[in-house]
Order: structure tokens, then sequence, then C-alpha cells
């Protein structure tokens, strides 16, 4: 796999550093989950091909021992608030003293300076400071966060894997490590590029909810069916948005054209009341093998079992039977495996880590007994 060999210790957060993990678990790296002690179960969803150390960082012998783990590895994750990092003596300078190759990815919402850095915050406030929450949600209602998709997920967790992924490859040419600032905030913003720099062609000039894309133009908008089910549609071209009207069998010579504006609130009349005239698999028999741009909204459970993501295995089942997405993209010589065996327990692996970083059986058991450390010995033995 494409990171085979990258050793990656990453402090369990909430789910941005969690997701970013993962990706990096499902592309080759060894992911070290460094979690707490004394909490039972790992709140962390996204624990695909990770390992746990649960580590006291209360105690002092607990932070030399991640200082340890983080200066024999490749990359440090860590999902803190601005300075946490810094008390315990672990903040990249000292780090990177002693491992120069240390790649330091820092993923917060706010970044590591401005007036908000040391502020807490979740994935809206994130996409508020950005910008684009004040543009996501339907005309005449309140701004409408999608999930904590955008910040968490795209400007945060993926995009933090990125940094990483480019500072690995920058370092095979310099030796160097660096530090990774990934903010959510212009994670998402930079991830939103498009509605920046799409003003300059007047496609945000209309307000929230009544453009092309945010659900203002009818042809880009979902649709309820028959039997209470969606349709997505996306016919913006001409020449799909001919296919469109052919599969609705409406006359375009009897309709407003389909860029005039003033319009759209009569032409997204006229197509709700089409399709509520047949069920979802109805029109996915009308517009299936056409260029429509018409598509069946799947509920989760049933996007695995389309014949188009079956027919790319695109989705994954894990040993207890979950699905999950499998990872993307594909790599045509190095692709993911996603581990299919269960998440790690929080502490599953806690002696088989440290043996592996040079500690011996006797040094485990005095910081398990000192309480250091702990081990799930149920689970590590499974
Ligand atoms: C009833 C609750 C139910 C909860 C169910 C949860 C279900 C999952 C839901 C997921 C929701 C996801 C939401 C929508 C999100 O947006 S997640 C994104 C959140 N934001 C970020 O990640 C940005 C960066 N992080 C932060 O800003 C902050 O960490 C935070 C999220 C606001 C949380 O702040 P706070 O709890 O005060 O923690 P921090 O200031 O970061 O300090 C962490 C403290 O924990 C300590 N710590 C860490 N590891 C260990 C350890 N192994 N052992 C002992 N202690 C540990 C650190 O030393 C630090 O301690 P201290 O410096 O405060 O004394």
């Amino acid at each position: 796999m494409a990171l085979a060999g990258v050793r990656v210790i990453e402090l369990a957060g909430l789910a941005p550093a969690p997701f970013c993990g993962m990706i990096l678990a499902d592309f080759g790296a060894k992911v070290i989950r460094v979690d707490r002690t004394k909490v039972g179960m790992s709140l962390d969803t996204q624990g695909r091909g990770k390992r746990s150390v649960a580590i006291n960082l209360k105690t002092s012998e607990g932070v030399t021992l991640l200082r340890k783990l983080c200066v024999q590895s490749d990359v440090v994750l860590e999902p803190y608030r601005k300075g946490v990092m810094e008390k315990l003596g672990l903040g990249p300078r000292e780090l990177l003293e002693e491992n120069p190759r240390l790649i330091y990815a820092r993923l917060t919402g706010y970044g590591q300076s401005g007036s908000y850095a040391n502020a807490a915050g979740h994935d809206i406030n994130y996409v508020a400071l950005s910008g684009l929450l004040s543009r996501l949600g339907r005309s005449g209602e309140k701004p409408y966060a999608p999930l904590n998709l955008i910040a968490d997920f795209a400007g945060g967790g993926l995009s933090c894997a990125l940094g990483i992924v480019l500072a690995l490859l920058e370092r095979t040419k310099s030796g160097k490590g660096q530090i990774i600032d990934a903010s959510m905030v212009e994670g998402a913003a930079y991830m939103g590029s498009f509605a920046w720099k799409s003003r300059s062609i007047g496609l945000w000039d209309r307000p929230r909810g009544q453009n092309m894309l945010d659900g203002g133009a009818p042809f880009y908008d979902t649709y309820e069916t028959a039997d209470g089910k969606y349709v997505a549609v996306g016919a913006i071209e001409p020449q799909f948005y001919t296919q469109l009207l052919k599969g609705l069998e409406l006359d375009a010579g009897a309709l407003p054209p389909q860029m005039s504006v003033d319009d759209w609130p009569e032409l997204s009349r006229i197509f709700t009341a089409r399709f509520a005239s047949k069920t979802q698999a109805d029109w996915s028999r009308v517009f299936d093998g056409t260029d429509a741009c018409v598509t069946p909204v799947l509920p989760l459970a049933e996007a695995s079992s389309h014949p188009h993501n079956r027919e790319r295995a695109s989705f994954v089942k894990d040993g207890g039977g979950g699905e999950s997405p499998r990872p993307a993209p594909v790599l045509s010589r190095t692709p993911a495996q996603p581990c299919l065996a269960s998440d790690p327990g929080v502490g599953e692996h806690t002696a088989e880590v440290l043996s592996e970083f040079g500690f011996s059986s006797a040094d485990v058991q005095r910081m398990l007994a000192a309480g250091v450390v702990e081990c799930d010995a149920v689970k590590a033995k499974l």
C-alpha cells in the first residue's frame, strides 16, 4: 500500500483527527491511537485499521512515554486546543529537535494563531466562520449545516491527510519534517474555493437558496416521488435538460426557457407535480441509461446494494457485518486495503506496541501497576 512503512501516532480526538488517521491506516500506514486511561470505551468510530495504546498523560512518566513514541515515528497527529501539547512539553519545537524528520500535524478548528485560536468549537462554528454557512440553506430559511461534513471531514480530516502526505513527499527530498497547521475554518473555506471564485460569473448573485446550485433552479434540486422517496436532478447543460424534459414528458415549447430565473418557481411547481406521479423505481426505469442526470436519493442502508455501487464494490463489510464506504480514490497498483477486523478497544495493543518500541515486559508491567498505561488484556488476547 502507498503508505506502507509510515508510523503515525494519533492522539485520540472527536471526529476530524480520527478520520484523518483512518485514511492514513486505510492506505497502509501503521497508526497507533493514543487513548486516555479509565475511559471504558472509545468514541472513535473511525478506528479502522488502528491499534490503541492507553496512556495517562496526567503522569510525568506517561508524558515521557508518549515523547518516546512520537520521536520514533514519522507523523504525530494531534487534535487538541492550541497550547495543550506545549503544556505537556510535547510541542513541535521539542519533538522536532529530537526527531527533525517528524511531521507534526495539528488539526484544530481555528488554527494555531488568531484571536479565536484558543476557543472551543465544532464543525458548525468553523463552517460559519469560513463564510460558507451563509450560503447553505433553502430560500427564506435560516442557514443550514449539512451534517458535520464540511469542516470536520472535508476541510479537516481529509485536508489534514493531504497535508501529511505532501509533507511525507517533500521529506523524501529534504530529509526534513515540518509542522502542519490544519485549521478547519481554512480547510472548509479552501474546499469551498468554487463558491468564492465563481462569484465572478454571477453564480451566487441572488439570495441564499435562489441560485442555480443551492436549490433555486428547478433542474438542480430534489423531488419527492409517489412513494414518498426522492430523486436528485442535476440537468444543467441544455442537452441534458432536454433529456430531462423528455423523460418527464414535458413539451419544451410550452415551458419558459430553462435559464429564465424569474420563471424558476413556476417550473419547480411543474416538475414537483410530475415527479409526484411515479415512484422512485419508476423514475429510475425512465431515466437510467439516459443523460438526464436523474438519480434516486438512496438511504445509507440501500447505497451498497444499488447496482452501480455493487458492480464497483464501493462499500465493504467488516468482520461484524457493518458496512462502510471503501477507501477512495482507487490506486491501480497500490490500492488501499481497509482492515476488516473490529475497531481497536481502548488499550487493546498497549503491551504489543510498547514492546515494538523497545520496552521490556518488566517496564510494561511496572507502568501498568503505576497507572501510567492500561492494557485491555481480554481484547488483547482475542
Ligand atoms: C454527553 C456527551 C456525548 C458525546 C457523544 C459524542 C459522539 C461523537 C460526536 C462527534 C461530534 C463531532 C463534532 C460535531 C465536531 O465538530 S468535532 C471537532 C471538534 N473540534 C476540534 O477537534 C478542534 C480542536 N480541538 C479543540 O478545539 C478541543 O479539543 C475541543 C474539541 C474544543 C475540546 O476541548 P477540551 O475538552 O477542553 O479539550 P482540550 O482543550 O483540547 O484539552 C484536552 C485535554 O485532555 C488532556 N488529555 C488528552 N489526552 C489525554 C490522555 N491520554 N490522558 C490524560 N489527559 C489527556 C490534555 O492534556 C488536555 O488537558 P488540559 O490541558 O485541559 O488539562
